[in-house]
């Protein structure tokens, strides 16, 4: 089927499903209209779909060849450049969309600017948003702009969702005293481990969303995401508590965001695409 929005450029080398069959459905959001350091996000979808192809399909740690899944791409969002709300609507119409044609899709979300998060939460419903930052995003505004990706936390739990944060290590002391006034829990990098994710976890409500914001990881791993911290997680870190997620609790949404880069085989796409891999093949082994 054709989606209103999306269009092709790159897609992963190997055989896939149609999005109607599939059980994972990968979908690009090349937005980077208000990114406020590093420029690149655009191309965050492109390069990670072009980094798969230096990876094996299949994954030594769970015996799963994920070229052997229902995975369908439906391309990338034509965004609204400079508009983070109505780019974040059509992926909100996307994800309906999709979810009317195969309620069973785990959509899997590739960016692109963190602040499209948003409509994908709309779209998903998720009870709880478990993510993956360096950065509290808990601002009302910023830049004069509610939706821009440093508010995206902010926005979805005022959906009502119940979060919680790993990995931080930014933020200003009105989202510190947020967080705090609204129960919002977060793990600081220096204290983060798996036992301290497992607890703040466990409780929440399912469905989950889990969205990594790649600068979570430490900035040696993600040298091109566009606000680089240093003293972040290490890739395994991340991997294991994606385990633990997708073994415990049913998940409505997975996102890697904040991709971003000027070159083919830029580091940060590396990450991401072999993050895409492990998700994908924890998820398809159970
Ligand atoms: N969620 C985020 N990525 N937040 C980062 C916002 C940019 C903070 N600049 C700080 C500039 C201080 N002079
Ligand atoms: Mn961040
Ligand atoms: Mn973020």
């Amino acid at each position: 089927m054709e989606f209103l929005y999306t269009y092709k450029t790159l897609k992963l080398e190997f055989p896939l499903s149609e999005p109607e069959k599939a059980k994972f459905v990968i979908l690009g959001i090349p937005f980077d209209g208000t990114t406020s350091f590093k420029p690149g996000a655009r191309f965050g979808p492109t390069l990670i779909r072009h980094a798969t192809l230096n990876l094996e399909s299949y994954i030594l740690d769970y015996d799963v060849d994920i070229a052997e899944l229902p995975i369908a791409d439906i391309g990338d969002i034509a965004v609204v450049a400079g508009d983070p709300r109505k780019t974040a609507d059509r992926v909100r119409d996307t994800l309906e969309e999709l979810k009317r044609i195969n309620p069973d899709a785990l959509p899997i979300l590739l960016g692109g600017e963190h602040s499209q998060t948003l409509g994908a939460v709309e779209a998903l419903r998720p009870a709880s948003y478990v993510v993956f930052d360096a950065h509290l995003d808990l601002r009302d505004s910023y830049e004069d702009n509610p939706y821009n990706h440093a508010c995206v936390a902010r926005r979805i739990g005022e959906l009502g969702v119940r979060e919680a944060m790993f990995g931080i290590r930014s933020g200003t002391r009105e989202e510190v005293v947020y967080a705090e006034e609204n129960g919002i829990p977060w793990v600081h990098a220096r204290d983060y481990d798996f036992d301290a994710f497992v607890e703040l976890v466990k409780p929440l409500p399912e469905p989950v969303y889990l969205s990594v914001d790649v600068d979570v990881f430490d900035l040696s791993l993600v040298p091109s995401t566009g606000t680089p911290e240093a003293g972040g997680l290490g890739f395994w870190e991340v991997v294991e508590a994606m385990e633990w997620l997708v073994e415990n609790k049913r998940i409505a949404g997975f996102d890697i965001m904040e991709v971003g880069g000027n070159e083919l085989g830029d580091i940060t796409a590396l990450t991401a695409a072999k993050l895409l891999f492990h998700f994908m093949g924890a998820k398809g082994s159970l």
